[in-house]
């Protein structure tokens, strides 16, 4: 598996938490104590100048964190005011509260009481986390209404902006799709992303999202008979590449007297007559990714309009489904892809002969829209686990509307239906893998191991053909003989960082070409990232992931490094 961030759903991170304190060498109090003092933490290093917070706090233990930033706070100089329920929280919350009652009152945790303390510097909102298990109602969904309002003073999310669903990125309660949830401009997480932080528009709400370590290391076994899902972090990809002597890293650095059928062979199949421009840009983006040879494979009426650059691609017709079974007598034709400007017809021809030679094939556009076209009972039938499905949204719903259909749903209740569990019931579904595309990609394999990665800055990557340089970019990979899951993750990094280093004004024929000056960089990097210190180095190397969440959170203290400002005193 890669090396990357692992994502906990909220049940795994309370069986983890749990194990932690039925081990007696933690108490929940304890976990308290330290989530708290790292939202106070991560507060200060922002906001290193006391101001004027007040604290949200909530009818459970996100609540108890709150009282505990509250003391935390108090105790650097900071003015707080602290609103809470009048309810009996759970022993730690509760212990957490009366120890803030020694240092000042508790208002009513209510919209009116908000609306007359809003002119401060800083929000801190501990109302719910991973405990929300319906939508909010009364008194508590008014004051969350208030938190949408961008002109708030900056939000500080405890866990989570309050209502979100962390097992999704969705809102319980609120229609799916729609970003209209409680707003933060700092999120801190505790010991793991969870899905909803990354997924929906959970990615969009949470602002920076920072990783606080709290200890519970010893027990992460406990979530690990459950298949695992990583997060590909955008900014930070080298800690994903595996370790030197695993195959992707040595596929990343050519060997210098490697042979070109060393590196695969990708065989990328072209459509009609004045539709060749999508299967091009796969094929380009195949050989720039390293594929030792790319063959272009239209129908012979096209052959001619592929006659001009790039210069290193081979020509070779496919008329039907016979002669793409006879050039896949080649073995040298390690991997395959079907779909982009294929034609829908065209493709559904070739599905049979490229899906029977059990070769590693991206199947993309027309030839999912072909596969959904087919009788429901037999859609997969031929499909296998080096097939790679890459469906938007709407090609998704095609070829599973049921499953479509559940991730639109408003439900009141949660955890709702995540992009996740969509993606993994598919790709169980198809015994294929299944990247399903958005800022939000999710890869999944049949056996539920999961990869997210998500992008929320590269507007300019939803452009004509972005898909379709994708497509190339794994079978370029898959042809090197990269897993099919690694193939699809490390591809979607190089696609979005191909689109971040281009910048505004991309069109999709300007992808490929950033790709080698990416690698350059990756495996400059990377070999930085493996070589210090001569820790373990294959696997989820714990020392890597925590390394990763240190380097998340550099990042974040850069980021807001202009954001550190607070708003003057006010005379108070
Ligand atoms: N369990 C632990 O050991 C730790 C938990 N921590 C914090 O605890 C949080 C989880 O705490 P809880 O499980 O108490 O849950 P929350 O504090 O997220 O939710 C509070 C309570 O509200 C109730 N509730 C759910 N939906 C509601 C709704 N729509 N309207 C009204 N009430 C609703 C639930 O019954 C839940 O008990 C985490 O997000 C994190 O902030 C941290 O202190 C770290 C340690
Ligand atoms: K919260």
């Amino acid at each position: 598996m890669p090396v990357g961030s692992e994502i906990l759903t909220t049940a795994q991170m309370r069986a983890t938490e749990s194990a932690a304190m039925s081990s007696g060498r933690v108490t929940g109090a304890e976990l308290m104590e330290r989530a708290g003092r790292a939202v106070a933490g991560h507060i200060r290093l922002r906001w290193p100048r006391p101001g004027r917070a007040v604290v949200l706090c909530g009818p459970g233990n996100n609540g108890g964190d709150g009282y505990v930033i509250a003391q935390h706070l108090h105790r650097a100089g900071w003015q707080l005011r602290v609103l809470g329920l009048a309810n009996q929280p759970g022993p730690d919350a509760a212990q957490m509260r009366q120890r803030w009652q020694e240092i000042g009152p508790i208002l009513p945790l209510d919209a009116a009481t908000f609306a007359g303390v809003q002119d401060c510097d800083l929000v801190i909102d501990a109302i719910f986390g991973t405990g929300l298990t319906r939508a909010p109602t009364g008194p508590i969904a008014a004051l969350l209404a208030a938190l949408t309002d961008p002109s708030l003073p900056p939000v500080v999310a405890v866990d989570c902006p309050s209502g979100l669903c962390l097992d999704s990125g969705g809102w319980p309660g609120r229609d799916r799709g729609t970003a209209t949830g409680a707003r933060a401009r700092l999120t801190v997480a505790f010991d793991r992303p969870k899905p909803g932080h990354v997924l929906e528009s959970g990615a969009f709400r949470c602002g920076e999202l920072v990783i606080a370590d709290i200890g519970l290391g010893d027990w992460h076994h406990i979530a690990s008979n459950a298949p695992q899902t990583l997060l590909l972090h955008p900014a930070i990809p080298t800690p994903w590449l595996p370790a030197p002597q695993g195959p992707a890293f040595s596929l990343l650095a050519k060997p210098a007297d490697g042979h070109k059928f060393l590196s695969g062979h990708a065989l990328i199949l072209a459509g009609g007559p004045a539709r060749g421009g999508a299967a091009r840009l796969s094929a380009r983006a195949a050989l720039r990714v390293g594929a030792g040879l790319v063959t272009l494979a239209p129908p012979v009426d096209a052959l001619a309009e592929h006659a001009g650059p790039p210069d290193a691609l081979m020509r070779q017709p496919v008329e039907d489904a016979s002669d793409l079974a006879d050039m896949l007598a080649d073995s040298r034709i390690t991997a395959l892809c079907l779909g982009p400007g294929c034609g829908i017809e065209r493709a559904a021809g070739l599905l049979p002969s490229a899906l029977a030679c059990g070769r590693p094939c991206v199947l993309d556009a027309d030839a999912l829209t072909a596969l959904s076209q087919r009788p429901k009972a037999e859609r997969f039938r031929d499909l296998h686990d080096k097939v790679i499905l890459t469906p938007h949204m709407g090609e998704f719903a095609r070829l599973f509307p049921d499953l479509a259909n559940r991730l639109v749903a408003a439900d009141n209740t949660g955890p709702l239906f995540s992009r996740l569990d969509a993606a993994r019931q598919a790709a169980s579904r198809a015994r294929a893998v299944l990247l399903l595309k958005g800022p939000d990609t999710v890869i999944a394999t049949p056996d539920g191991s999961a990869l997210i990665h998500t992008v929320t800055d590269l507007p300019w990557l939803a452009t004509a053909g972005a898909g379709d340089v994708l497509a190339g970019l794994i079978a370029g990979l898959l042809a090197r003989s990269l897993p099919p899951l690694q193939a699809a993750g490390l591809a979607v990094q190089l696609h979005a960082l191909a689109a971040r280093r281009f910048g505004p004004g991309l069109t999709a024929d300007d992808l490929p070409d950033q790709i080698p000056a990416i690698l350059r960089d990756l495996l400059e990097g990377a070999s930085g990232v493996f070589e210090r210190g001569g820790r373990k180095k294959t696997g989820i190397d714990e020392m890597q992931v925590k390394e990763l969440h240190a380097r998340i959170e550099e990042l974040a203290v850069a980021n807001s490094f202009l954001e550190r400002k607070l708003k003057p005193w006010g005379g108070k």
